[in-house]
């Protein structure tokens, strides 16, 4: 039987669209959504799109997040995008830890743990991706990987803090690949991450937190995906560009 965590389903624009083209997919959505309470939605846009997409979401359903932000507040670390700024402008939720971050930018699990205390220390949330490679999956050692980004990742953080996050498994071979992990397979590892949480804190706290599934989801899987036990949400690249097929993914109920 499904616990009820409210489902979400977000969208990871990535380096995709300005912010003339932010407004416009935000008031194309915005009088459509599920209710919060139904289904929370949620755009994570980059950082020069934050004050177009803040503006356009005012007054709707939609949740608004960054795609990333740095672990120090303010000093000289030029280029980087301040926790404390984002939540001074609005934003919600952040993404941590992405396969894209860790790949192409050389985010470690300390990274991505420092960024997590200090997006609770400014009262957001994070969004924290694990995800395993194809090679690691074929050698038999893709819930062990995720395991130990888990516990590295969630290192010093209180059961409070774990019970209110998100964490978005994304296997990588599935991402922006038109490959999706069969939903058992998203269900599988899903399963396994809420139980190294219930093992590193305890079965409330497992029940609590909600997980995430990305890589290649669209509105022809998200429904068999979003009828897994262990799965509370997409986390969305490509069918999250368009208004029309977010607005799908977010009503998967129907
Ligand atoms: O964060 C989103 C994921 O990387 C999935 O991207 P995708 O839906 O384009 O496969």
């Amino acid at each position: 039987m499904k616990i009820m965590r409210t489902p979400i389903i977000a969208g990871n624009w990535k380096l995709n669209k300005n912010p003339q083209e932010t407004t416009e997919f935000v008031n194309a959505i915005k009088n459509d959504l599920p209710k919060n309470t139904d289904v929370e939605t949620l755009i994570c846009a980059p950082a020069v799109d934050l004050p177009a997409l803040i503006e356009a979401a005012k007054g709707s359903e939609l949740h608004v997040g960054a795609e990333n932000c740095y672990f120090e507040d303010e000093g000289a670390y030029t280029g980087e995008t301040s926790p404390k700024v984002l939540n001074e402008m609005g934003i919600d939720y952040v993404i941590i830890g992405h396969s894209e971050r860790r790949g192409y930018f050389h985010e470690t699990d300390e990274d991505i743990n420092k960024k997590a205390k200090a997006i609770f220390a400014n009262n957001m949330k994070p969004i924290l991706c694990c995800g395993e490679s194809l090679e690691t999956r074929e050698a038999g050692k893709a819930e062990e990987f995720v395991e130990g980004q888990i516990k590295a990742d969630l290192e010093g953080l209180s059961a409070d803090q774990v019970s209110n996050m998100v964490i978005a498994y994304e296997p990588i071979w599935a991402i922006g690949t038109g490959k999706t992990a069969t939903a058992d397979q998203a269900e599988e590892m899903c399963a396994a991450i809420r139980k190294t949480v219930a093992d590193l804190y305890d079965e409330t706290v497992a029940d609590k937190v909600r997980i995430q599934y990305g890589g290649s989801v669209k509105p022809a899987n998200v429904k068999e995906i979003m009828s897994k036990e262990n799965i509370d949400g997409g986390l969305i690249g490509g069918a999250a560009l368009q208004p029309d097929s977010f607005l799908q993914l977010a009503h998967y109920k129907d």
